[in-house]
């Protein structure tokens, strides 16, 4: 049977309960996908040895397109090419020189002489680096157009980095041949993210490389929840279920404030390499409220006694979170209007702006939800309720679905034939 001319593949948003910037340093945290906020990705085969990407969400109007052959093999090391180990493989710093300079070249990549801005030279930047060092001469594709749809904030805290790419490395996976569409309930993976031999791990490792392109040092905790899904804790690469996270009702306020995570991680690095002994505690007080939820949840309590327990957490990892400066007058500002109706908020997210999230209780009549959204909405914040869980990846063969098809859907997740692997 031929291979596919076109795949569409889909990885969801997440969101951070608790734990955020503290993961990072090895410490446990909180999170779940969100399945209804997903970013999905068309890949399209083209005969002409041209790569071309769309990044209509960054802002640039017309297409990126590379020639193959004006990528820099020479610099595809091992380093690059081999990625076995998930906490160990290390970015090649000489090859992603390379490609970021490809980028803003105006006779290679930048065809339409664009400009270019730093966010959309990384994004663009990680998408070579996965081709250069992915491509294998078994792939029937001579080059591959992008198009990317999405439902997810850029930069606003729900991990659309992770979801760019978790589908960016699925897609070149299956494009360059190192992967198949598994048949539906075949076992692609497990909930293990250590099994290395899974095509799911595979997929996770490479959108952690893309994540560490855009991030610098993620935790990781984005990317895995992309590429499996569901409801989690998460420590040092290892996931485990926490379903009855699932039950529970948020709401999250985009206030719209730009933010990059990438400064945001490196600005705690400096305060923790300034102040060990300040921050190392505050590191270590958020990771006891990550298992201070674990222990409440499953704990048998009233859904009431329940609730107040984990608004009290929220408040604590609010205020510890402000402590590393990650705070912003916005998220107050949220804070400040769900508290009118005694609702607890906290960021989510790197902070600095971005999304807050907010407990909603089942006690909280839903004309005060409509209230509150009210309110933070006419202020120019943008609101939607949301629940955890769900699917991660999804691959669709869209061999039948034209690029117009794609590009014009108002609900791609309806095209039939979506394969879900949790
Ligand atoms: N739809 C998209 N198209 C292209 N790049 C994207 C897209 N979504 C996310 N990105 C990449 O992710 C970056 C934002 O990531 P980040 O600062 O981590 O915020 P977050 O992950 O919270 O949205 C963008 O600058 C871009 O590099
Ligand atoms: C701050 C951090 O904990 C989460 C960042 O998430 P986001 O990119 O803001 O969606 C960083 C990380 O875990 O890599
Ligand atoms: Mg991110």
């Amino acid at each position: 049977m031929s291979s596919p001319s076109r795949y569409l593949v889909s990885a969801p948003g997440k969101v951070i309960l608790f734990g955020e910037h503290a993961v990072v340093y090895g410490k446990t945290a909180i999170a779940g996908s969100l399945d209804g906020l997903r970013t999905y990705v068309f890949f399209e085969k083209r005969d002409d040895g041209f790569l071309e990407l769309n990044l209509p969400k960054l802002g640039l109007q017309h297409p990126l397109l590379w020639p193959i052959s004006a990528l820099p093999y020479s610099k595809v090391t091992t380093v690059s090419k081999e990625n076995n180990s998930l906490q160990e493989s290390t970015i090649n710093e000489e090859l992603l020189k390379s490609l970021k300079e490809i980028v803003l070249d105006g006779n290679a990549g930048n065809k339409n002489n664009q400009e270019i801005n730093e966010l959309q030279q990384v994004a663009a930047s990680v998408f070579l680096y996965l081709y250069a060092s992915l491509e294998d001469k078994q792939t029937s594709w001579c080059g591959t157009t992008v198009h990317i749809a999405s439902n997810l904030p850029v930069g606003a805290g729900l991990g659309s980095s992770a979801a760019y790419s978790v589908c960016l490395a699925t897609g070149l996976l299956l494009v360059l041949g190192h992967i198949t569409i598994p048949n539906y309930g075949e076992k692609v993976g497990g909930f293990n993210i250590s099994d290395s031999s899974s095509p799911m791990n595979l997929i996770n490792r490479w959108a952690f490389q893309a994540e560490k392109i855009i991030h610098g040092t993620p935790s990781g905790i984005d990317n895995a929840v992309a590429t499996y899904g569901g409801a989690v804790s998460f420590s040092k690469g290892v996931m485990e279920n926490v379903i009855e996270f699932q039950s529970l009702r948020f709401l999250l306020t985009n206030t719209k404030v730009p933010r990059n995570t990438r400064t945001l991680v490196a600005n705690v690095r400096k305060l923790h390499d300034k102040c060990p002994h300040i921050v190392v505690p505050i590191l270590e007080a958020i990771e006891g409220i990550s298992s201070k939820f674990k222990e409440i949840i499953n704990s048998g309590d009233s859904q009431k006694e329940l609730n107040q327990n984990i608004e009290e957490l929220i408040d604590f990892n609010h205020y510890l979170l402000n402590s590393l400066r990650v705070g912003h007058p916005s998220i107050d500002k949220v804070r400040e209007i769900a508290a009118q109706y005694s609702l607890h908020s906290k960021l989510t997210g790197a902070g600095g702006g971005g999304c807050v999230l907010t407990l909603l209780r089942d006690d909280v009549p839903n004309d005060d939800i409509m209230k509150i959204m009210l309110n933070l909405t006419s202020i120019g914040f943008e609101c939607f309720e949301t629940k955890v869980g769900g699917h991660g990846i999804s691959i669709l063969d869209a061999s039948t679905i034209s690029k117009q098809e794609f590009l014009s859907s108002e609900n791609i997740q309806q095209f039939s034939g979506w394969k879900h692997f949790n």
